[in-house]
């Protein structure tokens, strides 16, 4: 039996949102602190708006983290941020490996596995996302990829202190389809699986939020699954309602 994990409710803004939507992530921040003794809340809003999101939520529950980090250290890498300007911000979490940026901008499992490493680095948690392609969940495939960017993209002794993985199947997201409860279920329990295999004790404590199409008509279904210990929630975390709604589930 698994011991209960904290779930982890996390927004991803993507490159929405300009100062004037601070007031939606006050809104959040108000409505998440009714339950934090349960849960933890994040909003990762466009890298332009970390400090004053930060400002905005400060004494309140609700942590602010950024959407990407560098995989350097520092240096003469016009236009990237590094993790430890992230961390400089205020903010404490960073995603990495979204499929947007694997997909879109190239990026490797071993590109995603050392922007890990240097988030965990600066302190900050790293949230790793791994998930298929429609075209390799039809050839059957999604176990095989899945394994394979967990190995690929997850520090050696990483810690469940300081990073969590997201599932998100690249088919579901911003489709508003999701796979099936039976689905998820048996994925999720892969993922802790190959996580156990890999990182032992750490990996049966490690976060695996689900996220692509979460919304709040079908939270409550997914909160219930085992093994799915949050969620990353990407289009209805711009409205505080609408994530605060997604909260509540967990
Ligand atoms: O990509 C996502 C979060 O990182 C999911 O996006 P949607 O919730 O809009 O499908």
């Amino acid at each position: 039996m698994s011991e209960k994990i904290r779930p982890l409710i996390a927004g991803n803004w993507k490159m929405n949102g300009l100062s004037a939507s601070l007031s939606e992530i006050a809104l959040i921040a108000e409505g998440a602190d009714a339950h934090s003794q349960r849960l933890d809340t994040l909003i990762c809003p466009s890298a332009t708006l970390l400090v004053a999101a930060g400002a905005r939520t400060a004494g309140t529950s609700l942590a602010i983290g950024a959407q990407d980090c560098s995989s350097e250290t520092h240096g003469a890498y016009t236009g990237d941020v590094s993790a430890a300007m992230v961390a400089d911000s205020g903010a404490r979490a960073v995603i990495v490996g979204h499929s947007e940026r694997r997909q879109g901008r190239g990026e490797t499992s071993a590109d995603v596995k050392r922007k890990a490493e240097r988030a965990v680095e600066a302190g900050l948690q790293a949230i790793i996302c791994i998930g298929e392609t429609e075209e390799e969940m039809l050839k059957g495939a999604t176990q095989d990829v899945l394994l394979r960017q967990l190995q690929g993209s997850v520090p050696a002794r990483s810690k469940s202190s300081s990073v969590v993985i997201a599932y998100e199947p690249v088919w579901a997201i911003g489709t508003g389809r999701t796979p099936s409860i039976d689905n998820i279920a048996g994925l999720h329990a892969f993922i802790r699986t190959s996580l156990i295999d890999l990182l032992g004790e750490e990996g049966r404590r490690m976060r695996i939020l689900y996220g692509g199409s979460v919304k709040p008509d079908n939270a409550t279904e997914i909160a219930g699954i085992e093994d799915v210990n949050g969620a990353l929630v990407g289009g209805a975390s711009l409205k505080a309602s609408d994530f605060l709604a997604i909260v509540k589930s967990f």
